[in-house]
């Protein structure tokens, strides 16, 4: 693997889910280092300030802070977005990062089953409340960019319109792979929403590969140990798995381009499933009910 090379990007405000570890961490870092002012969105209280500190020192650059957003509360998205946005910063880049995988079944504040409601739902919830502070923030020939995680995972994902909570029979796997095949599903929604109002806003999908990061906690001990004593050979590191996300934030080639599901610094195909304009429609009206925004048609 060979690190690409991003330009400068003094100037703008991006935002970071979950970057206070893993591939997240790696992502405001980067970010910060290309000069960005990076803010971190995320629930982990206990390790912000070192993280911020440590960024800070690594990168030289002074922008770079932490609010908390629990994106498993709805309530908590709000009064996340309130503070921001009192601020009064333009929004360039907002990274869809946060993520947790194979929980046992949990529920989120709101009642929604924990991969659904934290990876999908509150990054849905987040976008929709910064959508107009990114398209006040885009230009032409320099778009506001959405960027949101998911993973190979999705690839065997199903959605179950019927039962998106997993109620009539829990899988940790297969409520981690349908959580990652909304947010592509939402992805591409969301970019054509974007390019038919006209706004300066792109929405692409970054999928990290396989990433030696604590998201693995929950996963059959075996394949924890795998982790621990291959990982050099068989998982990129964090900072290699963060090259996608900040390729889709910043790279030039990708001016204006939106709707695309990016791997190793390349376009690929996602599941098929996921190009079905009725199947994005109708997850996308269910989502503005649950997650109790307009625009649901
Ligand atoms: N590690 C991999 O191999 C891999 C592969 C494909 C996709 N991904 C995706 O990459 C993203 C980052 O994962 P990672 O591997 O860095 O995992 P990680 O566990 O190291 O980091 C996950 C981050 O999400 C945050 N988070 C968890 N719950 C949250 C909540 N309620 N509110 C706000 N933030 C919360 C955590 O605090 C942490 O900062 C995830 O979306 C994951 O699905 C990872």
């Amino acid at each position: 693997l060979v690190e690409p090379v991003f330009p400068p990007q003094p100037d703008r405000v991006a935002i970071v889910t979950g970057g206070t570890d893993g591939i997240g961490y790696a992502t405001a870092k980067y970010l910060a280092r290309l000069g960005m002012h990076v803010i971190i969105a995320g629930n982990n209280e206990g390790k912000a300030e070192e993280v911020v500190s440590k960024i800070k020192e690594e990168t030289l650059n002074d922008r770079v802070e932490f609010l908390y957003c629990d994106l498993a509360s709805l309530a908590s998205i709000r009064r996340f977005v309130e503070t921001f946005k009192l601020k009064r910063l333009p929004l360039h880049v907002l990274i869809n990062n946060a993520g947790v995988m194979m929980v046992p079944e949990r529920k989120t504040q709101d009642g929604f089953e924990e991969h659904f409601g934290l990876n999908y739902l509150g990054h849905f919830l987040l976008t929709q409340l910064l959508l107009d502070t990114l398209r006040a923030s885009g230009r032409p020939g320099r778009s506001a960019r959405v960027v949101t995680v998911s993973s190979a995972t999705h690839y065997v994902g199903e959605l179950n319109m019927d039962d998106l909570q997993s109620r009539t029979c829990y899988s940790p796997h297969s409520a981690y792979a349908q959580s990652k095949l909304a947010l592509v599903l939402f992805s591409y929604h969301l970019q054509r929403l974007l390019a038919a109002e006209g706004s300066h806003v792109t929405a692409n999908v970054a999928d990290p590969g396989v990433v030696d990061t604590e998201l693995y906690r929950h996963v059959f001990w075996g394949t924890r140990l795998v982790q621990k004593v291959f990982a050099w050979l068989l998982f990129k590191t964090p900072e290699e798995g963060a090259w996608t996300s900040v390729y889709a934030a910043v790279a030039p080639q990708l001016e204006g381009v939106g709707g695309r599901y990016l791997y190793n610094e390349r376009e690929t195909a996602s599941l098929k499933l996921t190009y079905s304009l009725r199947l994005q429609q109708e997850l996308w009206a269910a989502s503005c009910q649950m997650a109790g925004v307009l625009g649901g048609t």
